[in-house]
């Protein structure tokens, strides 16, 4: 059955508008323009805590054919501020679905609008970069929508940790016999990541994101772990003082997204904002230690400024890039050896859990393993 669909207005920051059709919930909603190329994982992206105070453009023109599930979703909720798609699927059909996209969008009162050619919109992304964006159901003047986009902030400089990061510690059990025990520090933590580690023997407990090193030392953990999350990195300085602590006290450690642009800066690197970011499941990436391209899972608009050839002296080891991205050689990967030129510590700028694949990357979890053996 055709639905009747309301209208809804979409408006960039530079004044370019869209009118396209309300679905999921009805209203206003501002955020980050950010486009995704996965043509698979809608459910993952829409609940990856990363995705915070941004409204994610489908680049792919068919969504929502295999409907919503009880068992993709990367946290307990949707987080993105909106969702914008070229056309929505009318008939869900997936024998583990539970509900469509659009009632999931409208049970948790998330605005999305379709109808709109993402792709041309995703072109203009390209070229003039990430910018603010506002999607309402309500409003049908594109100049008073405009002067309510222009006046909300920009992604560089927001913290937005303390958002999505968990209340309570909590732990998630190894599978079969417990190994490694890991402290993983909730930036914005994704479920796959706990259950990617627990597959190989560790239990991990996840700490707020405002743990302290005592706290994270008095479980006597193997290996630390920074994990993904919103906002801008420069402005998490207190993470940054306690991954120094870890790394001057020689725990292992491993980090993903958020988590390696926090490694960067503990080891005295910048991070900068990209133009439009890395965000979908096929981005090539090189393992510099062994040659490897692996095809990758992203979702990242800042990146760390660091050397791609030779070493950089820490107070804690010596610093190599060790992952870059074949697109536009963007560094994908740190890592840190001490004197003898043993691995201490490593973290990587894309998503070796990739809940929806590809699985290219998972050598990293047993890399992390390996880690916490030696
Ligand atoms: N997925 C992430 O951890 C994203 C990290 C950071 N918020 C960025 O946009 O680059």
């Amino acid at each position: 059955m055709p639905v009747a669909r309301h209208r809804a207005l979409l408006v960039l920051e530079d004044g370019r508008h869209v009118v396209g059709h309300s679905f999921g919930a009805e209203g206003e909603t501002f955020g980050e323009a950010v486009f995704s190329t996965g043509m698979t994982g809608y459910q993952e992206t829409l609940t990856d805590p990363s995705y915070r105070n941004q409204i994610v453009v489908a680049t792919t023109p068919h969504i929502g054919n295999t409907g919503w599930n009880d068992e993709d979703d990367e946290s307990s909720r949707i987080w993105v501020n909106g969702y914008v798609v070229r056309e929505l699927s009318r008939i869900p059909s997936n024998w583990r679905s539970r509900r469509s996209l659009e009632d999931a969008m409208r049970e948790q009162g998330i605005i999305g609008i379709s109808g709109v050619d993402t792709r041309a919109l995703t072109r203009h992304l390209r070229e003039l970069g990430a910018m603010r964006i506002g999607i309402s159901t309500t409003e049908t003047d594109p100049q008073a929508l405009l002067e309510r986009v222009r006046a909300q902030p920009s992604m560089a400089g927001q913290n937005l940790v303390e958002d999505v990061t968990t209340e309570r510690t909590y732990v998630v059990p190894a599978i079969g016999e417990k190994k490694y025990t890991v402290a993983a520090v909730d930036l914005g933590i994704k479920s796959m990541t706990p259950h990617r580690l627990a597959e190989r023997g560790v239990e991990t407990t996840v700490f707020p994101a405002d743990a302290s090193y005592e706290e994270l030392m008095a479980i006597r953990p193997d290996g630390v772990f920074f994990s993904n999350g919103p906002g801008d990195p420069a402005t998490a300085d207190a993470q940054v003082a306690l991954l120094r602590q870890v790394l001057a006290g020689g725990t292992p450690f491993f980090g993903i997204c958020f988590g390696n642009q926090l490694f960067g800066r503990a080891l005295g690197f910048g991070t900068y904002k990209l133009k439009y970011g890395h965000r979908g499941i096929n981005q090539p990436v090189k393992d510099l230690s062994t040659d490897k391209v692996e095809v990758t899972a992203h979702n990242h608009g800042f990146a760390v400024d660091a050397p791609l050839q030779g070493t950089t002296q820490t107070p804690y080891g010596l610093a190599r890039v060790s992952h870059v991205n074949l697109n536009d050689d963007v560094v994908e990967g740190l890592a840190l050896d001490d004197s003898e030129g043993n691995l201490k510590a490593f973290s990587v700028q894309y998503h070796p859990e990739a809940a929806a694949g590809p699985h290219d990357a998972r050598y990293l979890f047993d890399r992390f393993v390996q880690l916490m053996e030696a």
